[in-house]
């Protein structure tokens, strides 16, 4: 066995290539709370203070059952008005039918995306398990769909060709907590703190590597602080069991073999590899309140991708999928769009590595980002003006040779004056961001 359960061991464990090399990921958040689908769109997390007002008003709507127990805010008044007081959340497990739910379609869909590897929620704060564990008979294949919905997903991503990793919430768990947590203190501090829990949980993460052996192991918030001593056991059985597996930083400092970042964006890690997660709205879970607006637009995705590959980061942007098991029409669209994108630009985007300079605003309004590979590097211009306009770009970065256009635009490149000057031509109008390559 390569690793040993101590952390000297586990810290000799690099992030695999297919990792750094992927750069974008398919996030899903899908269970009982996809059944209510009912948040009020408040804001993006981090611009409100992560205290009633966030927690009271929350626009993750996975997050519905704390929501309502806050016993107040609008969430609280949208159950009892459709739901009755009465109605407790684990009776929503007799209204999840997933009756729609084609998991090839989900498949084929993210890979068409340009996806490599996906991620779904196996168990989220609210406890309810969607695959056939046997530590809990509160899961998908004893209620609700009646189908072990980890296992079907599974098979179907692999047949596509893309990477299952598994997201479980470690720390949170609604179904054994019952207060509303109303405070970053609280959610940091629940009431499950027994060495039961903590067993609970190493338990049912060493089931899911061994029944799925995941490429990504994605604990969400924290570990149960009794469990911590756990950890390099769990992490060396499940590196020996996966090879190429990795793992994210939300183990309560322990190990990580990349970072994350939530919606906010904040400083870039640049020399550590890391992840940004994302919803296309303000949510993971779906949320019907929400409309095309709350959603980032179509060339916004593309740019969210391309920002955080420029700065050595992979995009793990997340799908809601309705209760019945369809993805919402302005979620599928924008996959496609940028799947699309990426038909054409991905030498730009897959296999990169970030260049001397990441990101310049010029004089005109356009962004310029750069990537590069071992034989090229990469201008990928977002905001491009339409029709035909020039690019001055001072005391350029390089000065090796232009060699084309990925995609059907023109462009003419020269050095004048010490700018790097492009003249793009015929740009249409509302065009996603173009792509020149140059040789090293
Ligand atoms: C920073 C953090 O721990 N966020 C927890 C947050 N993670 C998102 C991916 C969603 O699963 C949220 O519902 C969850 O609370």
């Amino acid at each position: 066995m390569k690793f040993k359960p101590e952390m000297d061991s586990i810290r000799t464990h690099t992030v695999p290539q297919w990792y750094d090399d992927c750069k974008l990921g398919i996030f899903i958040h899908w269970g009982l709370y996809s059944v209510p689908a009912w948040a009020y769109p408040s804001g993006k997390l981090g611009t409100i203070p992560f205290d009633e007002r966030w927690f009271a008003y929350n626009p993750y709507a996975e997050w519905y059952c704390n929501s309502v127990r806050a016993g107040f805010g609008p969430t609280y008044e949208h159950h009892v008005k459709t739901y009755g007081a009465d109605f407790d959340y684990e009776s929503f497990t007799d209204l999840w039918k997933a009756e729609r739910w084609d998991p090839a379609q989900w498949a084929e869909l993210f890979k068409k995306s340009g996806a490599r590897y996906v991620i779904p929620t196996t168990k989220h704060h609210d406890g309810f398990c969607l695959w056939n564990t046997k530590y809990t008979d509160y899961n998908s294949y004893q209620k609700g769909p009646g189908r072990d919905l980890m296992k079907e997903l599974c098979d179907a991503v692999r047949s596509e060709g893309m990477r299952f990793g598994v997201y479980y919430s470690g720390m949170l768990n609604w179904h054994v907590t019952h207060n509303a947590m109303m405070s970053d203190y609280e959610v940091h501090h629940p009431n499950n703190i027994t060495n039961g829990y903590a067993d609970f949980a190493y338990n049912q993460m060493m089931e899911l590597v061994d029944t799925f052996e995941p490429s990504v192991l994605w604990n969400d918030l924290d570990w149960p602080l009794k469990g911590l001593d756990d950890l390099p056991y769990l992490f060396a059985h499940y590196y020996n069991t996966v090879p190429e597996g990795v793992v994210n930083d939300r183990w309560h400092d322990v190990w990580f073999d990349y970072k994350t970042k939530e919606y906010h964006r904040g400083d870039k890690f640049l020399e550590q590899k890391w992840e940004c997660c994302q919803g296309m709205g303000l949510s993971f879970g779906y949320n019907q309140v929400e409309t095309d607006e709350h959603y980032v637009s179509h060339n916004e995705l593309i740019t969210l991708l391309i920002d955080t590959v420029a700065y050595n980061g992979n995009l793990l942007i997340n799908v809601g999928p309705k209760a019945d098991g369809t993805i919402p029409e302005e979620q599928e669209s924008r996959l496609l769009y940028l799947g699309k994108w990426m038909e054409v630009n991905s030498p730009a985007i897959y296999s990169t590595k970030p260049f001397s300079r990441q990101k310049e605003e010029l004089e005109t309004g356009e962004i310029v980002y750069y990537t590069q590979n071992d034989s090229s590097i990469f201008l990928l211009v977002t905001n491009p003006k339409a029709g035909n306009s020039t690019l001055r770009i001072p005391e350029p970065a390089f000065s090796c040779d232009y060699r084309k256009t990925l995609g059907n635009f023109g462009a003419n490149v020269a050095i004048s004056e010490g700018n790097l000057v492009i003249d793009l031509l015929d740009i249409p109008a509302g065009s996603a961001p173009v792509v020149l390559e140059f040789t090293k």
